[in-house]
């Protein structure tokens, strides 16, 4: 059984369909990055699985079951979800034992999961005076309290400075892979995850338009090198010669692969030939996403 299970998802807002027939699973032990750009349907399929929104078909499943038949969801499930909002005067220790207590936890875990999330010292603070990136720790912190082993996080990048993004990249990492948990995380910026996945699902306009391995979204040995020239076919044997695999797409133009823009560049330039055009093609999900995200 996986951890997280989505099938045949539907959910329309009037009109909009804003999740049309999603399917994927998370396991545990993996970080899944849901990618799609903005309006692509992630919240609402997150909202599904969370129980906020009721599809119209198909299911949201964690450990096997609809969110709302979990009998004890906080140590099964934390979540972190879009524009949380919280009592600005109430101090993030206050903030996360008001959860405890509804959650039926002890006070302690307030403590304990504002040290890991890096607010220790920010613990008798008042909310109303943190900062985005604050405010996104002190989400995290409460998806923390029952220790589950599934995590739903929705953009928990957001309003996270360089630092923060790092450090959200280890904290989810050492989640999947030594507490063994699973981890969902949306975001529409692809290279915020991009080093923190393991697995990627791409969803477009309600569609899942794919899904795969990390290792094939990088795979930077099937990315290409586009050389455009006049004498582009003077070039071919330079560039076989160091390690190329060289296609001819037309006349005066080549994908050269297993060479980056540099190498070719540089062969172009012993060989005297003026190059129109060199550019880095890239190839699988990457370029999906890219595909998907550009001039938006
Ligand atoms: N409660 C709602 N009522 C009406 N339309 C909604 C509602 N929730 C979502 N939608 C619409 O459904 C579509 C998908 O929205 P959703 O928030 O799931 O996308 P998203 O991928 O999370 O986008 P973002 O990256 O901007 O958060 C959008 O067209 C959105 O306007």
């Amino acid at each position: 059984m996986a951890a997280i299970e989505i099938r045949n998802l539907v959910k329309s807002f009037g009109p909009v369909k804003a999740v049309d027939g999603v399917s994927f699973s998370v396991e545990a032990g993996s970080v899944t990055g849901y990618l799609g750009p903005n309006g692509a349907g992630k919240t609402t399929t997150l909202r599904c699985l969370l129980g906020l929104v009721t599809p119209d078909s198909g299911e949201a499943l964690v450990n096997g079951e609809r969110y709302v038949a979990l009998s004890d969801p906080a140590a099964e499930v934390g979540a972190v979800l879009e524009a949380t909002s919280f009592h600005p005067g109430r101090t993030a220790r206050n903030h996360l034992r008001i959860l405890c207590t509804a959650a039926g936890l002890p006070d302690t875990r307030a403590d304990e999961a504002l040290e890991q999330v890096g607010l220790a010292d920010a613990a008798g603070k008042r909310v109303g005076g943190f900062s985005l990136g604050m405010r996104q720790r002190l989400a995290l912190a409460s998806a923390l309290l029952g220790r589950p082993r599934v995590y739903i996080l929705d953009e928990p990048a957001n309003g996270l400075d360089p630092a923060g993004i790092e450090w959200l990249r280890g904290f989810l990492r050492h989640l999947a892979h030594d507490q063994g948990a699973a981890v969902l995380v949306s975001s529409h910026v692809l290279a915020e995850v991009e080093r923190t996945v393991d697995d990627v699902v791409i969803i477009a306009k309600g569609h899942l338009v794919r899904q795969g391995s990390l290792a094939e979204l990088t795979s930077d040995g099937a990315d290409a090198v586009r050389v455009r020239a006049a004498q582009a076919a003077d070039l071919v044997p330079a560039l076989e010669a160091a390690g190329g695999a060289v296609e001819r797409v037309e006349d005066g133009l080549l994908r050269v692969r297993g060479l980056d823009p540099e190498a070719v560049g540089r062969i172009a330039l012993e060989r005297r030939v003026a190059l129109t055009e060199v550019a880095q093609e890239r190839s699988g999900l990457h370029k999906v996403f890219l595909d998907l995200t550009e001039g938006r």
